[in-house]
This record gives structure tokens, sequence and C-alpha cells, in this order.
């Protein structure tokens, strides 16, 4: 019988294409520690993103591929994320331990922004990630509710704050430090200062992606908080409507002036899917999203219809992707996490030096 020879193996790797990249596994970096010895061959599937259901996939082809290989007789393969971090520093301190930080923005209110955030966050911590959410909506801190946790955060070593923990998520919010009623007119710059603590002086520990809630809209507001944080890019959430009405397209334009690379955009309300009999109905012509995407060079990173259960789920404190793991709703959330998550790692590792630090003042 032949000897496999390690360029034939190599070979046969490059062969295996990742579709969510569309380059073959061994470009992409993910195939590490390969070993030969006599007809075994063993090796670490690595990507640079968690392990979604499509990247497994993946794997599996590589490693029937290299058991294709004349020769061969037996492969180890270890499946094991190598998550780097995208940080972009745009001149504020970098977050140590902490490797991405996905801002989830949207033109305006009320578009399902906090849900898309909770349910992206939870998808991609379905995915084995280590995952953070910073709620950071100072008009209306809707985090607590949806994680269905509350109350003051507590401290170690009287510096640090400690970051609740909800299905496997740290989270730390606005919302648990000021009071819900607290009149809006107290809040502005005594919040933003609290906000600007609750970044750097929460115990965050080792994380792969923190989900940052931003406040909707396209303010100043918002400008000044994407340069406080060193994000890695922005995720837009907008309904159909409001891509019609290009207010989407003021968010792109948001961050590009800070240097902030668009992730891309989530489609939110945007088929209805009938609660008794399934039906889905296009109520606000549905496919926008990706037209605006192909029209503005950003990414689609998918559409999630108007549901009773998303709405029912989150605002009762089980976010869908926990309350029904096996329904088609959490596998939406779940392929968009997935998507963000290629989009991070097509970021490339260091790009800090690209941008310019602008400076805006808040309002
Ligand atoms: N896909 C969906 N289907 C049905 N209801 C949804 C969906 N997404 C969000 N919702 C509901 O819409 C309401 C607004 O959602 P959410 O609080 O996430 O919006 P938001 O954009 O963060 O708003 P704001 O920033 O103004 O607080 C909530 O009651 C939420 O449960």
């Amino acid at each position: 019988m032949a000897t496999p020879t390690e360029e034939a193996i190599w070979e046969a790797l490059r062969q295996v294409e990742d579709p969510d990249f569309e380059q073959d596994v061994v470009s992409l970096g993910f195939i590490q520690d390969l070993e030969l010895k006599k007809n075994k061959v063993s090796f670490v599937f690595g990507p640079d993103t968690p392990l979604c259901p499509g990247r497994k996939e993946v794997a599996e082809k590589a490693r029937a591929a290299v058991e294709g290989v004349e020769g061969v007789k037996k492969v180890e393969m270890n499946m094991e994320a190598r998550i780097k971090s995208h940080q972009v520093q745009q001149g504020v301190q970098l977050m140590e331990g902490v490797k991405n930080v996905v801002a989830v923005a949207s033109g305006k209110g009320g578009v399902g922004k906090s849900t898309t955030a909770v349910n992206l966050a939870l998808g991609l911590a379905a995915c084995g990630a280590k995952v953070g959410i910073l709620d950071a909506d100072i008009y209306g801190p809707s985090i607590p509710r949806m994680l269905g946790v509350s109350g003051k955060p507590t401290s170690k070593d009287g510096k640090t704050l400690e970051p609740k923990e909800a299905y496997g998520l740290k989270a730390m919010s606005i919302g648990f430090l000021i009071d819900e009623e607290t009149p809006m007119v107290w809040r502005g710059p005594m919040v933003m200062q609290a906000l600007e603590q609750l970044l750097g002086d929460t115990n965050w520990g080792e994380l792969d992606y923190l989900v940052v809630d931003l406040p909707p809209g396209t303010g100043d507001t918002q400008l000044t908080l994407s340069q406080k944080v060193p994000l890695t890019g922005a995720v837009i959430v907008s309904t159909p409507q409001d891509i019609a009405l290009l207010d989407a397209r003021r968010g792109f334009q948001m961050f590009e002036k800070v240097g902030v690379p668009s992730l891309g955009i989530v489609e939110n309300m945007s088929l209805f899917i009938c609660p008794s009999c399934g039906e889905e109905t296009d109520i606000f012509s549905h496919g926008g999203g990706q037209k605006f995407a192909d029209d503005y060079g950003v990414e689609f990173l998918g559409s999630i219809p108007l549901d009773a259960d998303i709405r029912e789920q989150a605002d009762t404190g089980h976010p869908t992707v926990v309350a029904g793991p096996d329904s088609r709703q959490a596998e939406i959330y779940r392929t968009i996490a997935n998507a963000v998550a290629v989009e991070i790692a097509k970021q490339g590792e260091d790009h800090s030096h690209k941008f310019p630090n602008i400076s805006i003042q808040a309002d």
C-alpha cells in the first residue's frame, strides 16, 4: 500500500472550500498542527469563528478529504475554535481579554434592535463562544428585562463591577444602575459617565465577543458612544419600512465617519408568520434588505420574521434562541450569528492604523 505524503494531504485539503468565506480551508488558515505518522494523520480544524453548524460541516468535509488520500488509514481531527482579536483601536483603550466588540445599532427606535442583539449574543454562545452583552441603550435599557435579570451589580474588589450571568452570557446594563422611572432630563450626562464606567470597569474576563446594544438613532450620542468603545464592527438592524426610508443608510454613514467597519444589515419583522396556520405573508414587501445590501455594498446578514413568539419570549425574559432552540426562528438567529462571526473573521486582525481618530463631543 502507498505511503501518503504531506503534500498530498495538503493538496486534498486545498480542495475543501468554506462556502461562507468562498475560500479553501488551507488558505483560510483553518488547518493547524497537521501531523503525519506512517498512515495516520492528525490535525486541528481551528477556524477564526465559533463552531456553528456550517463550520462543523466544513470540518467534516476536510476530514473526508484527508481520508480519501491514498494510503491514509486513520484520521484524527480535533475541532477547536481559535477566535482572534479584531478590536479596532480608534484612539481608545483596547479592552483586555475581550477579542471582539460588536455594536448593534438602528436608524430609529422600536425596530427590534435589542431583541436582535440579545438573540445574536445567544446565537454566538450557542456555537460555543464566550459572549457578553453590554446594554448601552441609555434611553431605554431593555436587556435586563429580556434576560430576566435585575438588581445593582456587585463588586469583589471595590474597583471592578461583576457582570450578571444569564443563559451563559455575561451581561451589564445601564438599567442595573438607574431606576426605569428616573426622568430623562437627569439621565443624559450622568448616564454617559456611568456608561464609560460600565465599559471600562466591568470584569468581563475572557470574551470572544462583546455585543453592545447602542441607543437607537444616529445622532451625536451614538457617535460619542461608538468612539468610546474599540468596536470591531457594527450590525445595523432595520425594518422593511426603515430600509425604504433610508434610515438604515444613515446608520452605516455614522459608522463610516468614525472608521468602524460595517458588518452588515439585519432585516427585522420582514415576513409575517401566522401563529395559527404558519402561513408566511409578505406584509411590507420583504426582500428590501438584500437589495439595500447589494446597492450599498454591505453584507446582508439575514431576515427575521414578524412573529408573536419572538415578541412574547423577548418580553418575558426568555429570548427565542434559548426558549425555543429547535424552532425555525432560533435557527434564523443562529444563522445570523454565524454570518456576523464570519464577517468579523474577514476583518483581518488589526486595522487600527487605517482609521482616523475623529473627536466628537457628547450632546
Ligand atoms: N421579529 C420580531 N417579531 C415580533 N416582535 C418583535 C420582533 N423583534 C422585536 N419585537 C418586539 O418589538 C418590540 C421592540 O423591540 P426592541 O425593544 O428589541 O426594539 P429596539 O429597536 O431595541 O427599541 P428601542 O431601542 O427603541 O428600545 C418588543 O416588544 C419586541 O419584543
